[in-house]
């Protein structure tokens, strides 16, 4: 017998939409945040927060700029009751930031949410019950007509305890949990239900949060849910629509932004997706992907570090280093083309004198979360000339000809190949070196001079001490410049057999800093081109000890 998927599982039916409209909106302006860290997130932790993580967690959502905060579930623990008294007795919460409370649709527990959040000047109170056909099948073993009771029962005692506590401004939202699993027309059955008890104004609206409690569609279902409730439900200008992606198929970013397309005007998820099994919707990396479209997101994230930092301590789970926008390797390119791309990328950004971010492989501007650009290119065994030149360059100030970044990142990348490790800028400055600047050979330059040949004045005479094998000796050659003239003496000392290709210089530094960095290609009878390198404060110091370098390394 064999065993086929279809035997298991079923397809998702999708939704009767033919004039969906969705797929042609463009997000143009932030919805309203919500943070359930604090709850949703809260309750998926190995270790739940103590007062002391959930206060850090809240201060930081308020620095965030999160404007709407689900702090708990008053009515299911102490710890979750006590910090939200805490929150109000201590005038911890900003004018401009309302707090939610969630419960579920049971007497004893509403009372004791309204319990908790006596005294506070506005408050939203999350009301829930499960919709969908499983849950009233396996959990409720109720039919329709006895889970939409529970809304009703549930909303009637908040529409009462709010009218109690007249000095709370009290925002009421419902979530059909598992909305998703819910016939659509039953969920507005459900929620015009509750609507109707509740009786939203303009002035307060109600919120309707549509949960994908479980994510068991594409993300364009969603879509579809969202756009059919936002069509169907009465008054929908008393309404706010919200949503409540999870991401089991891990498509929870994509459902958030095709159901903003779709016509919500809120989201509910967490700092880097923490939630129930494979989380929450990750409010950091929709609100990043607006950023990189050019819309304000309205919530502060210059500082992912210290984001990142926080989340961890406070939900003591790590976040992973390809996490979008936070992970710590995100901006970095380890690949050869990649590097090649991204530093022809800023060149070509730093010439153009344009604000446009345009960098091949980096859809963000690292600096914009707080980022430096230290991490960007990072080189191992699959990196190419291109990062080897970059990582110099950056940190260094040097300049490689193109066919020496070749040269050169053939030996960087025999050691990474051998040692299977990363190569830190640090010690591909230190193969530079070795390879070039102190190039081991016969010849080491120590000083030279140079006069103008009186037979000749367009000629230069150039009379340098270098040492051979240890001991110091004094060479003279005549040429139309002191790199001429060098090659000249070294070349009837020692019977060379070079001729200097091309020759190129820079400067590193500034002012007294200064120093200059020259590079020789030289070639030889074969034709096969010879590099040196020399570093000085003087310019023709600086060549000469360029063309010692060829020297030493054409004759290894
Ligand atoms: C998708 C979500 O994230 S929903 C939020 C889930 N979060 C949490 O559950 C975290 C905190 N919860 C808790 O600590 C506990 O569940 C409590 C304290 C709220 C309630 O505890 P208990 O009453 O001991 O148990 P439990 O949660 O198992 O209750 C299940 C009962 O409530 C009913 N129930 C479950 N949800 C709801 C609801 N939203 N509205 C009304 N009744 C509900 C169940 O049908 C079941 O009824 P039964 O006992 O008659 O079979
Ligand atoms: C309580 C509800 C909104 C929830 O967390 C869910 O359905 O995922
Ligand atoms: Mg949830």
């Amino acid at each position: 017998m064999t065993f086929t998927p279809g035997d298991k599982y079923k397809t998702f039916a999708p939704i009767d939409l033919p004039d969906r409209q969705w797929p042609s909106v463009v997000i143009d302006k932030a919805p309203i945040w919500c943070s359930v860290d604090l709850r949703d997130g809260n309750q998926a932790l190995i270790e739940p927060m103590g007062h002391e993580r959930k206060l850090r967690m809240f201060r930081h959502l308020v620095e965030l700029g999160f404007k709407e905060i689900e702090v708990g579930f008053p009515s299911a623990s102490q710890t979750d009751f006590d910090f939200v008294r805490f929150l109000i007795d201590e005038g911890e919460i900003p004018e401009d930031v309302k707090i939610q409370v969630l419960t579920q649709a049971r007497e004893e527990l509403i009372r004791r949410t309204f319990d908790s959040i006596r005294g506070s000047k506005q408050a939203i109170v999350h009301l829930y019950n499960s919709t969908s056909t499983l849950q009233r099948r396996v959990v409720f073993d109720l039919d329709k007509v006895g889970i939409k009771q529970i809304a009703i029962e549930g909303t009637k005692l908040v529409r009462q305890l709010a009218d109690e506590m007249p000095e709370t401004h009290v925002q009421m939202e419902y979530s059909p949990e598992s909305f998703t699993q819910t016939e659509m027309d039953y969920a507005c059955e459900v929620c015009t239900a509750v609507m109707n008890i509740w009786k939203p104004t303009e002035d307060n609206k109600i919120i309707f949060n549509l949960p994908a409690t479980v994510e068991v569609a594409s993300a364009n279902i969603y879509a579809d849910q969202i756009e059919w409730m936002h069509r169907n439900l009465p008054d929908r200008h008393l309404i706010l629509l919200s949503l409540h992606p999870h991401n089991d198929r891990g498509t929870g970013v994509a459902a958030a932004e095709f159901g903003i397309m779709a016509g919500a005007d809120r989201v509910e998820g967490t700092l880097f997706g923490n939630g129930e099994r494979t989380g929450n919707v990750d409010v950091v990396n929709i609100a990043m992907n607006m950023y990189t479209q050019g819309v304000d997101p309205k919530l502060d994230f210059s500082n992912i570090n210290e984001v990142v930092r926080t989340v961890e301590y406070c939900n003591q789970l790590p976040v992973h280093p390809r996490h979008p926008y936070g992970g710590d390797l995100v901006f970095t390119a380890f690949s050869g083309s990649h590097q090649d791309a991204i530093k022809k990328g800023f060149s070509a950004l730093k010439k153009s004198n344009s604000e446009l971010w345009e960098i091949p492989y980096l859809p963000i501007d690292p600096a914009d979360l707080g980022r430096n650009y230290d991490a960007v290119i990072r080189v191992n065994s699959q990196s190419g000339k291109g990062g080897v030149a970059y990582l110099l360059e950056e940190d260094y100030g040097i300049e490689l000809p193109k066919l020496l970044q070749v040269e050169l990142s053939k030996v960087v990348q025999g050691i990474a190949d051998a040692t299977g490790k990363e190569l830190s800028s640090a010690s591909i400055f230190e193969v530079f070196e070795s390879e070039y600047l102190n190039a081991a050979g016969d010849v080491e330059f120590v000083d030279h001079q140079t006069t103008i040949d009186p037979k000749a004045p367009e000629r230069r005479k150039l009379t340098a001490t270098i040492k051979h094998a240890g001991a110091e000796t004094v060479v003279e050659g005549v040429g139309t410049g002191p790199i001429d003239a060098y090659m000249s003496a070294l070349t009837d000392k020692y019977n060379l057999d070079l001729k200097v290709n091309d020759y190129r210089e820079h400067t590193t530094g500034f002012g007294a800093d200064a120093v200059a960095v020259a590079y020789v290609e030289m070639r030889g009878g074969d034709g096969e081109p010879v590099f040196g390198v020399g570093r000085h404060a003087n310019i023709v110091t600086a060549s000469l000890r360029a063309i010692t370098s060829a020297v030493n390394r054409a004759a290894t």
